[in-house]
């Protein structure tokens, strides 16, 4: 049980079990009106702030709680908190609501000159008051999205070292090996349930941005919180710094990393490693995405550690959920089964190979064997077309080296196998031109063309070039945003086929159930999920996934999905609530103030 003590501004709740259920928790709390001390009673991370604060016995008060991210409200302050919490004098004396919070912070958004600009403003939002930020961004999320995502996100990694102001989450060198659970301690939140961790060599498609892809892994927690609703205080970004390749960067006196090129074999994998099993010493059960490692890395990793950790890679995994789930709704329109396409994609990397692979296993369900479905999907690398007769092909392109003559070039590719389908995962702007986009819409009534590479200076081609090029007939969608087009009087809304509509709710889903392991099943299970979430009215339209205000519902829904089948698989570590899509939904963290006094 847990003893309380409360004596009006001290109070000091100690734990004598570790919670396993947050709800008892919360009711517990609420029956003896502490409710009010957390910033949101409701949602996994409640404890957590509970638990910080048991640990410096004071509630913050007087500056420490302007300064604290998790707890500041600014002017929302109300003047009883003023009075009680040592805060009298230190703000200005008018008491705003939370929305006219967000109003100023909108305000003051739109009078910024760059993207660039707003995510610096935005970034230090969250440094200072992390309620309004969420609830800024989770409001917003439509127009927020393209500034702490793709592409803003991606600028802001080429400019980090610039643009560095405060420190976020875990630097990890090879300096530390021996040490790792130690530095995983010193953050400051102890109840860490997602890790996200790159070592920063292939960041979106922009190659190797070393120590500054940290903007990364920032960017994907902050959507598990907007998106998944997963409590901000329980997710941890985390950068391997073992150098960088990169000349600009060696070469750039404010670059913030490690100023070598990258360290390779044995100490990098050590290191690797040490992290891993740090992880899950440190926080138990932990959810570790593996994201923009390099291809070899990255499959290695995933091959390594996927059946004994509960960990996935969202450019392998995410990515191929997100696009199988647009491959579903794309046939929505044109009619037929998965086993009648036959897919070409450009690029036979994570995204490449992991959506081949997904798809083979969804195919597999409709009754094709392996061999079957797997000559479904077809590639083309930088060396042309992947076909049986070449020499030196590195494992996961041997199962789709199939039968044929040697092709080099990608369009004659197209002629020569008639796809129902292009799938752009190359970080190759501009390859699918418009002889390519013509030739699909020669071969097909409704072309499939998806321009997936990330930030947007990198897609395949431009939603107005497929639709232009197509005469109206692409079924179009892209990793990063595009705004609206419009054709011959018609509009089109194209669709954003990227893996933030993946990755929340697998999390979520994951940590509901306290999953051991992240499964195939899970990935297919969120695709075909995403795709039943696609109305006829978004259809219609052009767009083949749902609208992003609706994120969290289509991240819910994933949620549940992906318990339900940790629980069928015996992967769950908590007995199954008897309503789980409630229990989950209860789960959700929602920005808002309570009181604290
Ligand atoms: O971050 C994104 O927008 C999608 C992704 O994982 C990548 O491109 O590496
Ligand atoms: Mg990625």
């Amino acid at each position: 049980m847990y003893k309380v003590s409360h004596d009006k501004q001290d109070i000091v709740i100690r734990f004598e079990k570790d919670l396993a259920d947050e709800e008892v928790l919360s009711k517990f709390l609420g029956h003896i009106s502490l409710q009010s001390l957390l910033q949101k009673s409701k949602g996994i991370g409640a404890s957590d702030n509970i638990r910080s604060k048991t640990k410096i016995g004071n509630f913050p008060k007087n500056f420490d709680l302007l300064r604290n991210p998790s707890l500041n409200k600014g002017t929302a302050f109300t003047i009883e908190e003023r009075e009680q919490l040592g805060l009298s004098g230190l703000l200005p004396p008018k008491v705003h609501t939370i929305d006219e919070q967000v109003e100023r912070i909108l305000y003051n958004l739109r009078k910024k000159p760059t993207d660039m600009e707003r995510y610096i403003f935005l970034t230090s939002l969250q440094d200072r008051n992390k309620t309004l930020f969420y609830r800024v961004l989770i409001d917003n999320i439509e127009d927020l999205m393209p500034i702490v995502y793709t592409p803003t996100v991606g600028q802001a990694c080429l400019e980090y070292g610039q643009i560095f102001r405060r420190p976020r989450g875990i630097y990890i060198t090879p300096n530390d090996s021996g040490k790792i659970a130690d530095l995983l301690g010193n953050w400051p939140h102890k109840d860490i349930r997602v890790i996200v961790v790159t070592d920063g060599e292939r960041i979106l498609g922009l190659g190797d941005l070393g120590a500054d892809g940290m903007g990364i892994p920032a960017g994907k927690l902050a959507l598990y919180t907007a998106c998944g609703g997963i409590h901000p205080s329980l997710s941890l970004p985390v950068t391997i710094d073992v150098g960088t390749n990169n000349e600009t960067l060696l070469n750039d006196p404010l670059y913030i990393g490690m100023k070598h090129p990258r360290i390779r074999g044995q100490v990098y994998q050590d290191l690797v490693d040490e992290f891993i099993m740090a992880a899950q010493q440190v926080y138990p059960g932990v959810l570790i995405q593996f994201e923009d490692f390099a291809n070899n890395n990255a499959f290695n990793f995933l091959q390594k550690y996927r059946d004994d950790i509960c960990c996935f890679n969202d450019d392998i995994q995410g990515t191929a959920s997100v696009t199988l789930a647009g491959l579903f709704s794309a046939m929505r329109i044109t009619g037929g089964s998965l086993a009648d396409q036959r897919f070409l994609f450009l690029g036979a990397g994570e995204a490449g190979i992991g959506t081949g692979d997904l798809a083979v296993s969804a195919m597999m369900e409709d009754g094709l064997s392996l061999e079957e479905a797997r000559k479904r999907c077809w590639f083309v690398d930088s060396k042309g077309l992947i076909v049986k007769s070449r020499e030196g092909l590195s494992g996961h392109k041997l199962d789709y080296a199939h039968d044929h003559e040697p092709i080099t070039d990608f369009l004659a590719a197209v002629e020569a196998l008639k796809p129902t389908a292009i799938i752009g995962v190359s970080g190759q702007p501009k390859r699918f031109n418009q002889a390519v986009v013509e030739a699909m819409s020669r071969i097909n009534e409704r072309p499939i063309i998806f321009s997936l590479s990330n930030p947007t200076s990198k897609a395949e081609c431009t939603a107005e070039e497929a639709y232009n090029w197509s005469d109206g007939r692409a079924i179009f969608a892209s990793g990063s945003p595009f705004d609206q087009v419009v054709y011959k009087g018609k509009k089109f809304l194209p669709a954003q086929g990227n893996n933030v509509y993946i990755f929340p709710g697998v999390g979520m889903g994951v940590m509901a159930s306290r999953a051991s392991q992240v499964t195939n099943e899970m990935f297919l299970a969120a695709a075909r999920t995403v795709a039943k979430e696609v109305s006829e009215t978004d259809l219609r339209i052009g767009r083949i996934f749902p609208p992003l205000p609706r994120i969290r519902e289509v991240s819910l829904a994933i949620a549940v999905e992906v318990a339900e089948i940790a629980y069928r698989q015996g992967l769950a570590s908590v007995s199954r609530p008897d309503n789980l899509e409630e229990y989950i939904a209860g789960l959700m963290y929602e920005p808002e103030y309570t009181s604290y006094v």
